[in-house]
This record gives C-alpha cells, sequence and structure tokens, in this order.
C-alpha cells in the first residue's frame, strides 16, 4: 500500500486562515496589527525566494511586514544597527534574519542581539533553552510546523520511537526538543552516526535534516513508519527533492510529505503564528 501523502500546503493555509481571523478579531477590538521585520543580507537566489513568500505570507494574513534588503558586503556593526533599532520599534513584533549571513557576520552574534520577546525564529539562546526546559514560548518554527502537522494527520507521538537524521541548531536539536517534550523516545542521528540504517528500522516517526538528496533511502524506513522529510534540494535540472528516497519509501511508510509541498509551506506558517504570539505576549506583559 502506497502511503498517505502529507498535504502541508493545504495544513498551512488552515493556519494562516485561522491566523487572518485573529487579526482580524483585533482589529474589531481595537488592537494593532502585528508587524514582522524580515532582514535579508546579500544576494543568495534560494534566500530571496523565502523572502518573498514569507511577506506574501504577512500579506494574506493582514500582517504589517518590514522588509529590508542589505548589500552583501554590509558589516555586523550595520546590521546590529538595523536590529536594536527595530528592537526598540513597538509596530516591530517579529524580527527575523534570513540565514544563512555573509562571512563577515557572526550568526550567533546577531541572533543573540535580537530581543527574545522580539525572536520569532526561536533561535536565541533563551527561547531554545526554556524549550529544553519544557516551558517554551517562541519555539523554532520547522520544528513546530513539524508538530502542527503530525497533530493535524492524527498521528501519535507519545511514546513512539522518533529518529530524527540531522543535529543542526535550526531544526534536528530543537526537533528533538519538540519530540521530547510530546513524549517520544528520541533518538539524534548525525554524521559521526555509525548505523545509520539501523537506527532508522526502529523508528516509528521519522524526520530528516541534512541537506543531502536521498541521503536516506527507502529502503531502511519501518513498514508503517511515518516519514517527515525537511530536506529541500535543488537539483542540476532546477526541480526540488527532499534529503529522502522519495518514490520507494512512499511504498513503505504510512505517511510521508513531499518535497515541495510538505514541510516548507509549515515553516512560514509558524513564523507567522510566533509573530502573533509575540505581539500577545508583549501586550499582556507575559515576558519576563
Ligand atoms: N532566519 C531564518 N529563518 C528561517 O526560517 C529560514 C532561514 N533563516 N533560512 C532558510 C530556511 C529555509 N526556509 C524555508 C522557508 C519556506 C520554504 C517554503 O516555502 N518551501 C516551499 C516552496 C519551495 C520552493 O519553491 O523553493 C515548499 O517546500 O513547498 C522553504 C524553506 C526558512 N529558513
Ligand atoms: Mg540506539
Amino acid at each position: 500500500m502506497s502511503a498517505t501523502i502529507i498535504n502541508g500546503k493545504e495544513v498551512s493555509q488552515k493556519c494562516l486562515d485561522t491566523i487572518a481571523q485573529q487579526v482580524k478579531n483585533r482589529a474589531e477590538s481595537g488592537l494593532r496589527v502585528p508587524g514582522l521585520a524580515v532582514i535579508l543580507v546579500g544576494e543568495d537566489p534560494a534566500s530571496a525566494v523565502y523572502v518573498r513568500n514569507k511577506n506574501a505570507a504577512c500579506e494574506k494574513v493582514g500582517f504589517k511586514s518590514f522588509s529590508y534588503h542589505l548589500p552583501e558586503h554590509t558589516t555586523e556593526q550595520q546590521l546590529n544597527n538595523l536590529i536594536d533599532e527595530l528592537n526598540q520599534n513597538d509596530e516591530v513584533d517579529g524580527i527575523l534574519v534570513q540565514l544563512p549571513l555573509p562571512k563577515q557576520i557572526n550568526s550567533q552574534n546577531i541572533l543573540e542581539r535580537i530581543l527574545p520577546e522580539k525572536d520569532v525564529d526561536g533561535f536565541h539562546p533563551y527561547n531554545v533553552g526554556r524549550l529544553a526546559q519544557r516551558i517554551p514560548l517562541l519555539r523554532p518554527c520547522t520544528p513546530k510546523g513539524v508538530m502542527t502537522l503530525l497533530r493535524a494527520y492524527d498521528v501519535p507521538v507519545k511514546g513512539k520511537n522518533v529518529v530524527i537524521v540531522g543535529a543542526s541548531n535550526i531544526v534536528g536539536r530543537p526537533q528533538a526538543l519538540e519530540m521530547m517534550l510530546a513524549g517520544a523516545t528520541v533518538t539524534v542521528c548525525h554524521r559521526f552516526t555509525t548505523n545509520l540504517p539501523e537506527e532508522l528500522s526502529k523508528a516509528d516517526i521519522v524526520v530528516v535534516a541534512v541537506g543531502k538528496p536521498h541521503l536516506v533511502k527507502g529502503e531502511w524506513i519501518k513498514q508503517g513508519a511515518v516519514v517527515i522529510d525537511v530536506g529541500i534540494n535543488r537539483l542540476e535540472d532546477g526541480t526540488l527533492c527532499g534529503d529522502v528516497e522519495f518514490d520507494v519509501a512512499k511504498e513503505r511508510a504510512a505517511m510521508i510529505t513531499p518535497v515541495p509541498g510538505g514541510v516548507g509551506p509549515m515553516t512560514i506558517a509558524s513564523l507567522l503564528e510566533n509573530t502573533l504570539q509575540a505581539a500577545q505576549l508583549r501586550e499582556q506583559k507575559l515576558w519576563v
């Protein structure tokens, strides 16, 4: 039996509809429109596409969007100055600095410069630490989007064996924290893992976030597993593919995410949810 193909586009659209309704409700009770600032440094074409998608999504839900495109040679000081200004701006609820940054800029310094209460990416050590201690506030967007997808498809997580492939700060590690919070038994595999097929053979749910086309072979997937592919790789012919050998995996999995149209749109939905949450947190002075 071929797997159910998880429709991230559809689930993300539902999230956007909910957010748009909440923005309307806010306006009716005299509350301001949430604002999201997106900063892109340099000319990476993939980044430009994502930033365009984010601005379009802001538009759809009725957020105010502040878009900054800085030149490739921007200094860390110049970027800091812009962040400081946005940190102070009361119309700005969320600040996102698109990664990767040019090499003259230390990304960690930049992520820590953003006020934790405006850190809608959930990358600030404060927000990661909150998630690690099971008291999350703003949660990293992609792992949060994955949890939303699993819930939308009624996939139980509590007590399941979850294997995460990839241990990055932006996906793998926070995904492990999300899965533990949801009650899973979690294994994190990475470049030093010696027997990836063996680890995967025990996985009820697999999340792959590596960035290498077809790294995970279809036959490594356990019969009936749920496969979440976070990878977005552009092949030479211009087509997109994930990190999982989709055509083979889908004949073994119970459910699987496609690329595109799987996790990608959920990342943007989570970003908008976080921006609304950031606005609420600041208004209700829930920020300490
Ligand atoms: N500070 C920061 N925060 C991020 O969240 C962040 C980042 N930097 N740098 C780059 C990655 C990547 N990312 C994606 C967002 C949307 C899609 C997306 O919408 N994908 C669609 C379309 C893909 C396409 O057509 O290229 C899909 O998968 O269906 C993909 C990838 C956010 N990132
Ligand atoms: Mg083991």
